[in-house]
């Protein structure tokens, strides 16, 4: 099967060689090919270029992307999309003026999620999440991370991660599993958490790796969660287990938790709400991606996380959704990425780069996924006809998104 994309008015994230990471004033630079193809065979990209050079090429299928834009599909790095149910009423509490904290303080927050989701069967669990995955796969997202964390047993947890097994299964887009036991306290443990970070060390982190269920270590280091010492347990523990490091940092508090990160080489280090200067430098030292997830702040109305001056230290920076029951009910790339450039001060070319390439280096798969560029897979955004590419931030809350392509195939 191939399919031959013409007179593509712009042709976006164009990379004649597979870069996999931009950082600092590089992400400023978004390539573009105006009139432009691509040649996509079976899953794969295998040419593209001016139309001026698009003579004898034959296809199974040929889209006119006449007046119509071209990108890579959002690579969305930081997701919690297997979840059971909602928490509608704790979005009217807050709106009423409880905190996030205060919900999270009187048992509510994520031990609500967890216990919905206990009681929740694998196949209702499926259901559910991949009615979200179809949706936001329909806006243009073609590679996605996915958390458990809403379990906190060991039973629950494996149910949440054989049921991302399933949709990795089913579903033609890049699904990565990450193990987040270590998300919230359960009650009861409510006295003794260190007897909980004992049962994720001792017994759910080697039972996920026995089925081989994640390949990322995750822990939501936060002041009333877990601190720099139960995180640490953790990340070591999951290492051991060939689990890489990539965790829930700085959201509301900036403790060395970026640090600690650094330390075990994470893969990255999401949220970053607060951050401070010694964090920013860390940073610099590392391979660590830091991700920033603007729907959480719009959402929770926290602070945004600082990309502009992160950039501008010369740091890389990856956008997703954090899509999640509690603290953002989206999973929708392309508001994050409108809202990265209206809140977070990032230029349209900036948190493109951030949504597609650093998306994919924040879920290890940037070889393949995040560019066009020749043999790597064939995801791909075809908007409606748009002015210019501005429009995908310019027009939030509009959905210009017509085509969507998954590994060479229309979804
Ligand atoms: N902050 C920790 N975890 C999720 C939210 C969890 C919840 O409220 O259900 C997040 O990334 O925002
Ligand atoms: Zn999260």
């Amino acid at each position: 099967m191939s399919i031959l994309i013409t007179n593509i008015k712009e042709l976006l994230q164009v990379r004649e060689t597979n870069v996999t990471i931009v950082k600092g004033k590089d992400m400023k630079t978004l390539p573009i090919l105006k009139n432009a193809y691509v040649l996509i065979e079976h899953d794969t990209i295998v040419e593209y270029g001016s139309m001026e050079d698009c003579i004898d090429i034959d296809a199974d299928e040929i889209i006119d992307a006449t007046g119509k834009i071209v990108l890579p599909a959002w690579c969305d790095s930081h997701t919690h999309i297997v979840y059971a149910g909602d928490r509608t009423q704790e979005f009217v509490d807050r709106i009423n003026g409880l905190s996030y904290e205060d919900i999270a303080n009187r048992g509510g927050g994520i031990l609500n999620s967890a216990e919905t989701l206990q009681n929740t069967s694998e196949d209702d669990l499926y259901a559910q999440a991949s009615k979200r995955l179809t949706e936001v796969v329909k806006l243009g997202t073609g590679a996605i991370e996915i958390k458990s964390g809403y379990g906190l047993t060991i039973d629950a947890e494996l149910k949440m991660l054989r049921v991302i097994k399933r949709l990795k299964h089913d579903f033609p887009i890049s699904i990565k599993p990450t193990l987040l036991a270590a998300h919230a306290i359960p009650k009861e443990f409510k006295d003794n958490k260190s007897g909980f970070i004992d049962l994720v060390v001792n017994e759910m982190i080697p039972a996920v790796a026995k089925e081989n269920l994640a390949e990322y270590i995750d822990v939501f280091c936060e002041k009333g969660y877990f601190d720099l010492e139960d995180t640490e347990r953790v990340l070591k523990a999951g290492i051991e287990h060939r689990m890489t490091p990539k965790i829930h940092v700085n959201q509301f508090n900036a403790f060395g938790g970026v640090t600690l990160g650094v330390k075990y080489d994470a893969l990255s280090v999401d949220h970053l709400e607060e951050l401070n200067d010694d964090d920013i430098a860390v940073l610099k030292t590392s391979n660590t991606m830091p991700v920033a997830l603007p729907s959480c702040s719009y959402f929770l109305s926290i602070p945004y996380s600082p990309g502009r001056a992160m950039i501008d230290a010369g740091l890389p920076l990856a956008l997703a959704t954090d899509y999640n029951p509690g603290s953002t009910p989206s999973g929708n790339m392309n508001f994050v990425v409108s809202t990265a450039c209206i809140k977070m001060k990032l230029t349209p070319e900036e948190a493109i780069n951030a949504a597609t390439i650093n998306g994919a280096y924040a879920m290890g798969i940037s070889n393949l996924y995040g560019s066009i560029c020749r043999g790597k897979k064939a995801n791909l955004i075809i908007t409606k006809e748009l002015p210019s590419y501005y429009h995908l931030p310019y027009a939030f809350g509009e959905n210009g998104i017509e085509t969507v392509i998954i590994n060479g195939e229309k979804f």
